[in-house]
């Protein structure tokens, strides 16, 4: 797979595809998207190395250097089925973490799990059970710095290469967010911009809206700004108590987060100034 972004120009498209065809390659898949507004250009293009080619994989890949640093591309050759190295980040709430187990267990995610965070201790079982790696960071005011440090010593020692926020109730920090820019996904449970925040549902309620939603967004320091990846809703109406909205909202919080792991794990995210650009 390669990724591609820089400012738009004609002929990137055709230096690309010209240069994957003369090493013997096969493109499967092409996305691409011109902004008229920014003035970037974003291509994700998936291809096969044909037996009869004569380079390989990293022959190609340093060969696309000269083509790239002529076009002014930023970008990425990865090998498409490598698994994204994630860590999830828990508090009390199951659901999202117990969904993105079992995708993952059904292959549905190429992910690989390096380990769940959690400041609390009540889903240290379900990890356990999975087998997959438990770390209890609890979250004081006092130790927030020192805990966040022991989380980015974990993220390098790992290579974790997307931090899950799967219903983690703490703020992070500016510095984290900064060092966890583009790798690190929320979800917040509401269909923002509506009800930001703590307590979503219970506005909605107040409101007396007809949909709920959830949003999975880039994390920024500004709490439930960042960039949105994938938003889900459902119908509701008189009768959905906030109790019954929060049960509701468990449906729309698991589909947002899963399909925005995927998303990011097949690498068909871009970041484009404060919104995404996504080739589904
Ligand atoms: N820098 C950011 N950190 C986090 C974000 C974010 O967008 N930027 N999202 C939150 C998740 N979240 C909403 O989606 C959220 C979580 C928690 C709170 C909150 O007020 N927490 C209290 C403590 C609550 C507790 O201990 O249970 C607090 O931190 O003081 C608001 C929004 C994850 N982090």
């Amino acid at each position: 797979m390669l990724t591609v972004r820089c400012e738009t120009r004609p002929g990137i498209v055709a230096g690309v595809t010209s240069y994957l065809a003369e090493h013997g390659c096969n493109i499967s898949e092409l996305s691409q998207f011109d902004d008229k507004i920014t003035g970037q250009f974003f291509m994700r293009t998936v291809f096969n190395i044909l037996p009869n080619a004569r380079a390989s994989f990293t022959q190609i890949q340093a060969g696309f250097v000269e083509l790239a640093d002529r076009l002014g591309l930023v970008w990425q050759m990865y090998e498409a089925d490598r698994p994204a190295r994630v860590l999830i980040m828990v508090s009390r709430f199951d659901h999202c973490l117990l969904d993105l187990l079992y995708r993952h267990r059904k292959g549905e995610l190429n992910i690989e799990i390096s380990a769940v965070v959690s400041n609390h201790l009540d889903l240290r079982p379900i990890a356990e059970r999975e087998g997959i790696r438990f770390v209890y960071l609890p979250i004081t005011q006092e130790n927030k710095p020192a805990q966040e440090a022991e989380l980015m010593k974990l993220v390098n020692e790992t290579d974790t290469e997307l931090v899950i926020l799967a219903r983690y109730m703490q703020i992070l920090s500016d510095q984290l967010c900064h060092q966890l820019h583009g790798r690190a996904i929320n979800i917040h449970h509401s269909f923002l911009p509506g009800f930001k925040g703590a307590k979503p549902y219970h506005q909605a309620f107040d409101r007396g809206v007809k949909l709920i939603g959830a949003t999975a967004h880039y994390v920024t320091a500004d709490l439930d700004e960042g960039p949105i990846i994938e938003q889900s809703v459902q119908p509701v109406d008189h009768a959905y108590y906030p109790e019954e909205l929060v049960a509701l909202g468990r449906d729309t919080e698991t589909m947002a987060l899963t399909r925005a792991v995927k998303l990011h794990a097949e690498r068909r995210i871009f970041l484009s100034s404060d919104k995404t650009v996504i080739f589904k």
